[in-house]
């Protein structure tokens, strides 16, 4: 078996979707395991880029529906978590509008990470490193950051923490590990990012939303196609099974290689 196809079984990827039917099974699937957990809803954090716009569309669809059928509340609950000044925030609001979210706050996480980082930088000193943090080092507390936020809150309203990664970030292990990769439930793990965009454009997402550049947000001018060196074209052709040029496989295939410890269980002896 080529590695491409070893790579698409792993992931669950189709080479095409109904965006109905997609939505439908993803929103079952919420909904059901919610009545499994015995949880009060769904918590999702908002940065206003697509992925978290479409999830929370899935996770608002799922809280409604349960909410009638069930005969009592359930939430799902935005959360906005800038660091110190977000630039494009009204976008976050923007997606809360438009899905009609009832339920929204916003965290601020700049002077825990600040503080975190400043701990770190005196531990470096003490090592004899007398430096700042990396800002890929700083992009993870970031990451992680939100995490521990989204899991206080999740802790005191009884609700589950939804997760954005899809197989366009699993391929390249494109999440930081115990970050945005911490969560209870994703409901986007099989789709490509040209997917990710079909479900948003068939859930009402605003256009402007859908046709962000993505971004991590985690630097100033950091862009995902840029850091991975392959465009979410090119990466959703190769896992949707069609011939892409040797050397984004190849990209690719190095990525999956270098991340294969984000995607397994914790090594143990
Ligand atoms: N072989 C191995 N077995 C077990 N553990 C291993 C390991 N190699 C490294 N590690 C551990 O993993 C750590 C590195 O992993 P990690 O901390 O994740 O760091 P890393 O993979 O270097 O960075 C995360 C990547 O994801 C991107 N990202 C982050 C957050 C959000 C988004 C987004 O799209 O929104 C994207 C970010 O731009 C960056 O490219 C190491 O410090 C080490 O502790
Ligand atoms: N500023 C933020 N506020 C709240 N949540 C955030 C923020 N930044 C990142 N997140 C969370 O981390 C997840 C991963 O970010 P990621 O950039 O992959 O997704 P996105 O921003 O929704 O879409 P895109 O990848 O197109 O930028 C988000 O979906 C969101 O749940
Ligand atoms: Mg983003």
């Amino acid at each position: 078996m080529s590695m491409q196809r070893e790579i698409i079984e792993v992931l669950g990827v189709r080479p095409e979707i109904d965006a109905a039917s997609e939505v439908r099974k993803r929103v079952d699937f919420l909904k059901a395991y919610l009545l499994e957990s015995n949880a009060r809803g769904l918590l999702i954090g908002i940065s206003g880029g697509v992925d978290s716009a479409v999830a929370a569309a899935l996770c608002k669809k799922a809280t409604d529906e349960l909410a009638v059928q069930e005969g009592r509340g359930y939430m799902t609950l935005g959360v906005f978590q800038p660091y110190a000044e977000q630039e494009d925030i009204e976008d976050s609001y923007t997606v809360a509008k438009a899905l009609g979210l009832e339920h929204t706050v916003e965290t601020n996480i700049g002077d825990a990470v600040d503080e975190i980082a400043l701990e770190t930088e005196y531990a470096l000193k003490a090592l004899g490193q007398h430096r700042h943090l990396s800002h890929q080092g700083k992009g993870n507390v970031k990451a992680r950051m939100r995490m521990t936020v989204q899991y206080a809150l999740a802790f005191e309203n009884h609700l589950l923490v939804v997760g954005t990664d899809h197989a366009s970030e699993a391929i390249a292990g494109f999440y930081t590990k115990w970050g945005d990769g911490a969560v209870d439930i994703a409901p986007l793990r099989t789709l490509t990012k040209r997917q990710v965009r079909q479900l948003a454009d068939y859930l009402g997402v605003p256009a402007s939303i859908i046709g962000k550049v993505p971004t991590a947000g985690l630097w100033p001018g950091q862009e995902d196609e840029m850091e991975l060196g392959v465009s979410y074209e090119d990466n959703s052709d190769y896992l949707e099974g069609r011939a892409v040029k040797p050397e984004i496989s190849q990209r690719l295939e190095n990525h999956y290689r270098r991340t294969v410890h984000k995607r397994s269980a914790i090594p143990g002896i």
